[in-house]
């Protein structure tokens, strides 16, 4: 009798021990992941959880403003406001332990409405590339906040993948160029050029959608508001003397650090364009036709299974607006007040664009 109830003790006390062990164990379990969750932001910003705002921030539902930095619309709102968020990042992988935050190899640095996004988004394909998915305007804007600020706004990146970031207003801003060459003077150079007639309308398309009480196009392009003299200051057309701003780019950097993408043959042929920035990175071509498919509806090439979700995806309504109707002799005008200055262009980048 006294031997059976001893046996029960037993087994008892080994219960007891056991699930004492068992509640260790969870506590310890639950105590690493939590840790580990609090202190690697990639954790949180990779969870499923955070799918949807994965891409808001790459920009696919919505784009920035134009006139401030921001983390495109989400919950998380601008990138002043997402500071304690380091390098908002979409690409990267919780297993990346030993991937850190580092300047960039490689700038996309225009032109304001020449595809930037969509060359971004379509690089960021690729599994050696690492973007930012906001516009940081660090060399224009925000440059006094000095390279650590920078560095820390920069996504994860492993050993041997590329860090880029894409600001289409560097191209035209006239401190940028030697700013960038005292970070680093072999930093690849990426231009999306379009025919700047064009890209001035993308422009005022997108100043009406904000300020719809503007003059009409033709009214802004004429000093006087009459056909007379072109205004070349006003903004929309002063970004399209690429050949001007090329200058400034070339006294710091050769022409064999500076690519440009044929904005117009990235709707065209996205697989042709990418595999030759792919090159210029020095990449393997792993971005290719297959990503891409050409939605009628939007009118644009589309990706099949853009990075961070399983469905085909488009960019948002403020990419591929449709433009208002120009005066066919404002065009004309336009078209020759840029002739000589493409020409220059061309020269200079070393390529005929064939804008006529
Ligand atoms: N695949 C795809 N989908 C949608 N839009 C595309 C695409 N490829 C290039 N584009 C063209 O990109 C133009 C916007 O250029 P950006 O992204 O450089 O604009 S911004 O400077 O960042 O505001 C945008 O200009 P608009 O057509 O005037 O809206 C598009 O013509």
């Amino acid at each position: 009798m006294a031997t059976f109830h001893n046996h029960k003790q037993d087994i008892r006390r080994l219960v007891q021990k056991l699930a004492v062990m068992f509640s260790f164990t969870v506590v310890c379990v639950y105590l690493f992941y939590f840790l580990n969750g609090c202190c690697n932001s990639d954790l949180v910003e990779n969870s499923d959880l955070n799918g949807v705002n994965k891409l808001l921030l790459t920009g696919w539902y919505n784009e920035r403003n134009g006139t401030f930095p921001q983390v495109t619309t989400s919950s998380y709102g601008t990138m002043e406001d997402a500071r304690g968020l380091p390098g908002l990042e979409t690409n990267s992988s919780a297993k990346d332990w030993t991937a850190t935050r580092r300047l960039p190899h490689a700038l996309i640095i225009g032109v304001k409405k020449g595809g930037t996004r969509a060359l971004l988004e379509f690089l960021r394909l690729h599994p050696d590339i690492r973007a930012l998915g906001s516009e940081p305007h660090f060399f224009d804007r925000h440059y006094a906040r000095g390279l650590d600020w920078y560095r820390s706004m920069m996504p994860k990146a492993l050993d041997g993948q590329i860090v880029m970031e894409k600001t289409p207003r560097y191209f035209v801003t006239e401190e940028t160029p030697a700013r960038i060459y005292a970070m680093s003077h072999d930093i690849k150079l990426i231009v999306v050029v379009r025919d700047p007639i064009t890209r001035a309308i993308s422009d005022y398309t997108q100043i009406i959608s904000k300020t719809p009480d503007v003059p009409s196009f033709e009214a802004l392009t004429f000093k006087n508001g009459s056909v007379g003299t072109i205004d070349a200051l006003w903004s929309p057309l002063w970004i399209g003397l690429y050949a001007k701003h090329l200058e400034r780019w070339l006294a710091y950097f050769p022409p064999s650090q500076i690519h440009f993408v044929h904005g117009e043959r990235l709707i065209s042929d996205p697989a042709g364009e990418l595999g030759r920035v792919q090159d210029f990175l020095g990449l393997q071509r792993i971005v290719t036709d297959k990503h891409f498919y050409f939605n009628k509806t939007k009118g644009f090439p589309c990706l099949k299974k853009p990075e961070g979700s399983s469905k085909p995806h488009c960019l948002g309504k403020t990419k591929g607006r449709i433009h208002p109707r120009i005066d066919p002799t404002v065009i004309q005008k336009l078209r020759e007040f840029y002739q000589p200055h493409n020409l220059r262009f061309y020269q200079m980048a070393g390529q005929d664009f064939g804008w006529q």
